[in-house]
Order: C-alpha cells, then sequence, then structure tokens
C-alpha cells in the first residue's frame, strides 16, 4: 500500500458486550439455588462499551488514548485490531494492523512455537517467505532453546511471553496499537524488551497506544483523545487534552 494511504478511519463506532443471563448449571447459578436466592432477571443485557466514536489518524501520527478506568479505551484498540466486530459503525484500517496486548492470546496451544510464528505472520498477511526470513531473528529474541520445537502448550507463562513478544516485534506492521508498555517475562528480558519496544514505536507509521502514564502519553503521543463512557470528550494537543484530564479528575 502506497504510504499516503496508511491510516485509520473510524465513523460513529458502538460497541456492545453482550451481558446474558445467568446460564443453569453455572457456578454462580448454582450458589445462588444453594442459598434459596431467587434469581432476577437481569435487567442489563448489554453493556455499550463505545457511543458513536470517529476518529481519522493520518500516517507519521501517534495517537494517544486516555480515559478513565472502564471508559472503553481497550474496547477501542480492539475494535481496530479487528477482534470485535461493531455493533454499529465502520472501522477502516488502511495498512497492516500489529496489536501489542494481550499478548499470549492468539497461541495455537498443540503447535510448536516455530509453526506459531508462521501462524501470526500469515494472520498479520505476511508471505510465508518474508516470515521465514524473520524466524532466525524471533527465535533468537525470544531465547527459550528447544522449547521453540515444542508444543506452547507446555511452555511456562514467561516463556510465552517472551516468544509473543518476539513474534510481535520482529513481525512488524504499518499500524502499531499498544495498550499500556508491556511488562514482558523476567528482568533482563524486560530491559531487551523496553529497547525493542522504543525502536517499534520510532519505526511504526501509525501508532495508537493506549496508558494511564501521562508522561509516557505526553512524551510519544503529537495528538491525544480522551474518553469517558464510551464517547470522545476532548482530542487535540497532549498537553491540553493531559491538563483537561487531570484536571476533571481533580489529580
Ligand atoms: N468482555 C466484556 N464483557 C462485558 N463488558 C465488558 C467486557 N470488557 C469490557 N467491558 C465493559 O466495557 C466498558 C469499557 O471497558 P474497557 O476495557 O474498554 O475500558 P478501559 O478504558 O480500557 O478500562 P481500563 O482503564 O480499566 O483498562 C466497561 O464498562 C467494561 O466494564
Amino acid at each position: 500500500m502506497r504510504e499516503e494511504r496508511l491510516g485509520i478511519e473510524i465513523q460513529s463506532l458502538a460497541l456492545d458486550y453482550p451481558v446474558g443471563p445467568l446460564t443453569r448449571g453455572s457456578v454462580k447459578a448454582g450458589l445462588f439455588s444453594l442459598f434459596g436466592a431467587r434469581q432476577k432477571a437481569p435487567r442489563v443485557e448489554f453493556v455499550r462499551a463505545l457511543k458513536g466514536v470517529s476518529l481519522k489518524v493520518a500516517v507519521g501520527e501517534r495517537l494517544g488514548i486516555i480515559g478513565r478506568n472502564g471508559s472503553g479505551k481497550s474496547t477501542l484498540l480492539r475494535a481496530m485490531a479487528g477482534i470485535y466486530e461493531p455493533t454499529s459503525g465502520v472501522v477502516e484500517m488502511r495498512g497492516r494492523v500489529q496489536g501489542m496486548f494481550d499478548i499470549g492470546l492468539g497461541f495455537e496451544p498443540e503447535a510448536t512455537g516455530r509453526e506459531n510464528i508462521l501462524y501470526r505472520g500469515l494472520v498479520m498477511g505476511l508471505s510465508p517467505a518474508e516470515i521465514r526470513a524473520r524466524e532466525d531473528e524471533i527465535v533468537e529474541f525470544a531465547a527459550i532453546g528447544d522449547f521453540i520445537d515444542l508444543p506452547v502448550r507446555t511452555y511456562s507463562s514467561g516463556m510465552s511471553v517472551r516468544l509473543a513478544f518476539a513474534i510481535s516485534t520482529y513481525l512488524q506492521g504499518d499500524i502499531l496499537l499498544l495498550d499500556e508498555m508491556l511488562s514482558a517475562g523476567d528482568a533482563s528480558f524486560q530491559a531487551k524488551a523496553a529497547e525493542r519496544m522504543r525502536s517499534l514505536v520510532e519505526s511504526a507509521k501509525v501508532l495508537v497506544l493506549v496508558s494511564h502514564d501521562m508522561a509516557t502519553i505526553q512524551n510519544v503521543c503529537t495528538r491525544v483523545i480522551w474518553l469517558s463512557k464510551g464517547r470522545i470528550v476532548a482530542e487535540g494537543q497532549p498537553a491540553d487534552v493531559v491538563a483537561q484530564y487531570l484536571a476533571d479528575a481533580g489529580e
């Protein structure tokens, strides 16, 4: 894709999470009946996490998303990654999207580490040759030894994080979606990961960063949106939007 075409365009995005009634046989339903409590039909059937969000992000921009807990930041990022379908509205992602969050997510547990590298690359739209060209670097960065040829279900959680992190950093996309700065693995790996993350952020053509750390937001981002209860309530220069947000939070 030509570089000037890269970007994000979101129109009137609404996203609901279904919150179904208690299922019979669930632990919670069992406890209710054990104590003779009568189950009331829940009044809420869904949570509307995003309520008509529209925004454009152009190539070269680094967009920060801030807001209180539960304001919809992660949901917006996941909608951009295609993990959640919009309930209504349009999400147009022009470019290869690379999401760095829930980094262990998406592994095939029965497949080996090496096979998972291939799957992840294919999902991102890379050709098998492109993936093979990066495989050695990924394996070296993950540094999990012979485990790379064993099924992922045999990994410790630290090993899964190492591999997931290595894959995500080497199979680079055009649009980088980051949820907080990730903490990955033990102390030695953390230092390596932090360094790698910095260069990823610098080389991303479009960056969207969710964070509660206002210093990071102001250092990294060129524009910020403030989400509150699923809506954009302010947008603009990082310093201005952060100041408004902090004043509102009384901090
Ligand atoms: N899987 C889910 N099922 C039901 N509701 C959900 C689910 N995930 C999030 N929500 C709800 O959607 C709303 C937005 O959540 P979201 O995780 O996007 O907020 P956030 O701004 O990222 O919060 P935080 O700063 O705490 O990470 C909240 O009301 C939350 O309770």
